[in-house]
């Protein structure tokens, strides 16, 4: 029998990352809801000054009640300067507290998210995190002010009740006018705030791959076909943005008309309401002033409906991103302290997302400690993607790859990482000096070892004769080094701190041969007690590894002592 809950599980109506970080500030909201009520108290005593001075200074010239009701009103005022600039200014901690959580669960999320589940070119995912900004500007200032004002206009009609009776029915009148305004340009608004963030997305994906590849763009002469794709996706982002405003601008409309009819209705009916004498002039007074504001916070919310759709559509976004698969599971993931380099893949197959075929098939393959292995294979066969599930990148669609004898899947990746060294086919460099991109912030790591590592690569030959050579402020990516330097400082990191495990990709396809030879000869020492996996098309390479798999079609073709195979791989094929 099923163990599963036949009670489905209530999803929260709201994400994790997003309410838990605002719930940490609840206190900070509680103090501007407090502020807001007071400074809503003080709009209404604005009001009731005007009435008793219309209805009572006025009449009787009683400048002396003049004075200390104006005192009165002017220490009402001070404080309700200073409750508007504290509002303001807990509104702006508590949204800079939430910004910075749920910019660090995001980023988090993105540097852990699985790549077999990833959705989005980098572009899209640039500016999804960029879209983060637009939550932020959402939770943060005005809109908040706005909403925590709406339940105040039910103590501000509360009060127009009390002093003129039935001219209440005049603001009442107004508010359906303005929500249905705001509920028939609701649909368009957020139908257009998911198109204008696609067209967003569509320009930052087109600007992150021109900016990215510019040296090849030029070369390849690509520049006239991005400029179409650029040109069509701003105009179809202008374009949806041209009309969200204006179906913003209707709703914003609908709402100041309203501030006005209402202002103008009060007045009218007022009037014949003081005729019959149920009203007074201050009376009449207060309450046009109070209908002002009883429809104002409705039109902020017009205002902000276009925002308010925006943000709405950022979210659905960012928690699609935030559902996706990631490297960290709930579970209780095994943290290794040492690898013994015992690597294993049992039926293992695998492919790509989206892809029509498999890229591995049914791999069985036992690596054990100490042991260096070269993966050959022609193009596409899958050495590659072999290299990947070793380092956890990818899991397997069926099967299982294990690390000393535990499944990949159950244990904390960045730990298994700490104790393999990783050089791919891409010798992707971050910002920063050569010291920084070796050593990466790992503890434990000293400047002599880097220095090891550095002769060893043959670092240090291109490094060492620059005064400060390792503080050498690298731009972005690296450029400014040639591809094989940058392929040195890339193995240097992958064998800082001797890590028990080492994947190559082609590590030396960017060397010409007698660095090739120098380092193949450093790295034979180096790797001696290490579990390797080298893809290669390179024989000189094998000189490094005792034994070799060759790769046919996604399946290992021939596996065993690299002699043996290279003796085999080398035969005239035999005539049928
Ligand atoms: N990210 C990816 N998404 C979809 N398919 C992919 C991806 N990477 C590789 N493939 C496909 O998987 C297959 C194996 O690719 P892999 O990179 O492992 O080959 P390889 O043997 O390393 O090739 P090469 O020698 O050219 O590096 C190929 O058919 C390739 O088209």
């Amino acid at each position: 029998m099923s163990t599963e809950s036949l009670v489905p599980e209530r999803k929260p109506r709201f994400a994790a990352w997003l309410v838990e970080p605002m719930l940490a500030n609840k206190s900070t909201y509680m103090k501007v809801g407090l502020a807001a009520l007071l400074i809503n108290l003080f709009g209404l005593v604005t009001s009731l000054y005007s009435m008793t001075v219309y209805d009572r200074v006025v009449p009787n010239n009683a400048t002396t009640s003049l004075v200390a009701l104006t005192i009165g009103l002017l220490i009402v005022l001070v404080f309700d300067f200073i409750l508007r600039t504290l509002r303001a200014y807990f509104i702006d901690i508590a949204g800079a507290n939430v910004d910075r959580e749920v910019g660090q669960r995001t980023f988090q999320r993105l540097l852990s998210i699985r790549l077999d589940a990833r959705r989005g070119s980098t572009g899209q995912l640039t500016g999804l995190m960029r879209e983060l900004e637009s939550l932020r500007d959402f939770l943060a200032s005005a809109t908040m002010t706005a909403i925590i004002d709406v339940p105040f206009i039910f103590i501000t009609l509360l009060v127009i009740g009390a002093i003129g009776g039935w001219l209440v029915m005049v603001p009442i009148v107004m508010i359906p006018i303005v929500v249905g305004a705001g509920l028939l340009t609701y649909p368009a608004l957020d139908r257009l705030a998911g198109s204008v963030m696609n067209h967003g997305l569509n320009k930052s994906s087109v600007l992150v791959e021109a900016i990215g590849g510019l040296e090849t763009v030029k070369v390849i002469n690509a520049a006239p076909l991005l400029q179409k794709r650029w040109l069509e996706a701003t105009d179809s982002h202008a374009d949806s943005s041209l009309r969200q405003r204006l179906v913003a601008t209707l709703g914003v409309n609908v709402a100041a008309t309203a501030q006005s009819l209402s202002y103008a209705g009060i007045i009218v009916v007022g009037v014949f309401l003081i005729a019959d004498r149920h009203l007074t002039t201050g009376g009449l007074i207060a309450c046009s002033l109070l209908g002002g504001r009883a429809v104002q916070p409705l039109g902020s919310i017009a205002q902000l409906l276009s925002r308010l759709t925006g943000a709405r559509t950022a979210y659905q976004q960012v928690n699609a991103f935030m559902s996706q698969p990631s490297e960290i599971s709930e579970s209780d993931q095994l943290k290794p302290n040492k690898l013994q380099g015992l690597i294993e893949f049992r039926n293992v197959t695998f492919r790509y997302p989206g892809a029509k075929q498999d890229a591995l098939k049914d791999i069985n393959l036992v690596i054990k400690p100490g042991e260096r292995v070269g993966i050959l294979g022609r193009i596409g066969s899958g050495k590659s993607t072999l290299a990947r599930m070793a380092l956890g990148l990818y899991q397997p669609t069926d099967g299982l790859v294990m690390i000393d004898g535990t499944d990949l899947r159950q244990m904390d990746l960045v730990s298994v990482r700490r104790h393999v060294g990783a050089a791919l086919q891409e010798s992707v460099l971050l910002t920063g000096s050569i010291r920084e991109n070796i050593i990466l912030g790992r503890d434990g790591i000293d400047d002599e070892e880097m220095l090891r590592v550095a002769r060893l690569t043959g670092v240090h030959d291109f490094v060492g004769q620059i005064a400060n050579g390792y503080d050498l402020k690298l731009a972005d990516r690296g450029e400014g080094l040639s591809g094989g330097q940058r392929q040195s400082i890339a193995l240097s990191r992958a064998l800082v701190g001797r890590p028990s495990v080492i994947v190559f990709d082609e590590p030396t396809s960017g060397m010409d041969m007698q660095s090739e030879e120098i380092l193949i000869a450093r790295l034979a020492e180096e790797l001696a007690d290490r579990t390797v996996i080298v893809v290669t098309h390179r024989p000189s390479l094998l000189k490094l590894v005792n034994r070799v798999l060759v790769i046919q079609d996604g399946r290992i073709a021939v596996d065993g002592p690299r002699d043996d195979v290279l003796r085999r791989l080398t035969q005239p094929q035999r005539a049928a």
